[in-house]
């Protein structure tokens, strides 16, 4: 964290994880972290509950939403602390955030400047469903449960490296 090298200076401090019972059932975020140092977040529409995305934070990109009060992520494919919003404007403003039980994972209720949350355009990641009981031979077909995006992410996002990878 710039200007803030040492974990003692950010301003945001987790608690040890000393007890099942500490974690589960008291009062200090102690958020356990993978061996890739990550933590995996769900946002929804703080309005709608829908889910808009499943991303992934480091400890900096948790203090920084803390902090900042906008999504924060640490982004596997472009490996960096990724401001949701910085080049597109699409600012995911936080409502609310929670941690679950054992405290292995976030959720994020946003209010969404601009109304999408996916880079291919859609308002949320999650804008294709698989159709139960379909058991036709061959692919399952999926079903488009958005027919619009909410933005070209040409015109966003130009150039810039799509992130799916294959
Ligand atoms: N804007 C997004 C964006 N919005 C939503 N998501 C979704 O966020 C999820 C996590 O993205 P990650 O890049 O962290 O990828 P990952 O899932 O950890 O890694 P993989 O294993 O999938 O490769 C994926 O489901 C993405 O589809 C996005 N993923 C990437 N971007 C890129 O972020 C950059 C900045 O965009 P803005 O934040 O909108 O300014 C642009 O280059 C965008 O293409
Ligand atoms: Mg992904
Ligand atoms: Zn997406």
């Amino acid at each position: 964290m710039k200007g803030r090298e040492h974990i003692d200076e950010w301003p945001v401090q987790f608690a040890p994880r000393l007890s099942v019972e500490a974690v589960e059932e008291g009062t200090l975020l102690a958020p356990k972290f993978n061996a890739e140092g990550l933590i995996p977040v769900v946002t929804t529409n703080a309005s709608t509950g829908e889910v808009l995305m499943m991303g992934t934070m480091n400890a900096e990109a948790l203090v920084r939403t803390i902090e900042a009060g906008e999504a924060h992520y640490w982004s596997r494919s472009r490996h960096c602390l990724w401001h949701k919003g910085a080049t597109s404007g699409l600012i995911q403003r936080v409502v609310e955030i929670r941690v679950d039980d054992d405290q292995d994972a976030i959720w994020l209720r946003v209010d969404v400047d601009g109304g999408a949350s996916c880079h291919v355009g859609y308002r949320s990641c999650f804008y294709r469903s698989v159709p139960i009981g379909s058991l036709n031979s061959g692919p399952v077909k999926l079903r488009f449960e958005e027919t619009t995006k909410v933005f070209d992410p040409e015109v966003i996002y130009g150039d810039a490296p799509n992130p799916t990878q294959l």
